[in-house]
């Protein structure tokens, strides 16, 4: 369980999350949805510890870990796949994977079989170089590399960014595949609503690091406040 209280972050004097308060049960997929430069990744950012906080609380599991830097953090299974996937470009799939589970030291990786059981692909392409995939074989390596971490939480960037739409129904099909085998909640960050509304549970809105609208995603769409507040 993940939940944060009156959560504030700062880039320098600018204030980008203002006392943010969500949760995300162990059993879901939550959604954090809201216009381009509203503070979504910052948010997921800040989960992970990459950023600091100015003030509030970040729970996760019970522990107050508001103030454990990143290694600590993703040594108790919290796990950020960025916003532009950030593989590494010169080394190979297998490196990749490989600098996953050095990410999570601590941790027992997860076996690599289940990687390649959601993306086969990958198993096809161990020796090839990380930079020389396509889009969407990038976003599975970056998902592939946060599984082997064994996450206890994943947060997931932007995934559908600049992949095509056969690969993001692939995403769509494989996401909540992954959360109910592994047993592990996400928190994603997504424009594209069409796949939000196919993998998430619950939803919030956010608008200037505000929440502005909370609820199941189903009722959020009928309600038309999607289209309200991010006009898609
Ligand atoms: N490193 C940084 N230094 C200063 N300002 C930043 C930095 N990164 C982001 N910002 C600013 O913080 C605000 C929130 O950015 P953030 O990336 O969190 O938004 P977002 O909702 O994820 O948007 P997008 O969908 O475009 O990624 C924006 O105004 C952005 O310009």
């Amino acid at each position: 369980m993940l939940t944060i209280d009156a959560l504030n972050v700062s880039y320098g004097e600018t204030r980008i999350i203002n006392d943010l308060s969500l949760n995300c049960s162990d059993d879901e997929i939550l959604a954090v949805l809201g216009r381009n430069g509203m503070g979504k990744t910052t948010l997921l950012r800040a989960i992970a510890g990459v950023l600091e906080s100015d003030s509030g609380t970040i729970t996760f599991d019970g522990e107050d870990v508001t103030d454990s830097p990143p290694h600590e953090r993703a040594r108790r299974g919290i796990t950020l796949i960025p916003q532009g996937r950030e593989i590494f470009p010169d080394l190979t799939v297998d490196e990749n994977l490989q600098m996953g589970t050095y990410a999570a030291t601590g941790r027992t990786p997860l076996d690599r079989e289940r990687v390649y059981e959601y993306f086969p692909i990958l198993e096809e392409r161990l020796e090839q170089k990380g930079g020389t995939l396509s889009g969407g074989q990038q976003q599975m390596l970056a998902i592939g590399r946060g599984l082997v971490t064994n996450p206890e939480l994943i947060l997931l960037d932007e995934p559908s960014e600049g992949i095509q739409p056969s690969i993001v129904k692939q995403i769509g099909e494989i996401l909540p595949e992954i959360h109910r085998k592994e047993d592990v909640p996400v928190v994603i960050v997504e424009q594209n609503i069409e796949l939000v509304s196919s993998v998430a549970d619950r939803g919030y809105i956010i608008e200037n690091g505000r929440i502005v609208e909370e609820g199941d995603i189903r009722r959020l769409q009928d309600e038309g406040l999607i289209q309200k507040h991010i006009g898609i």
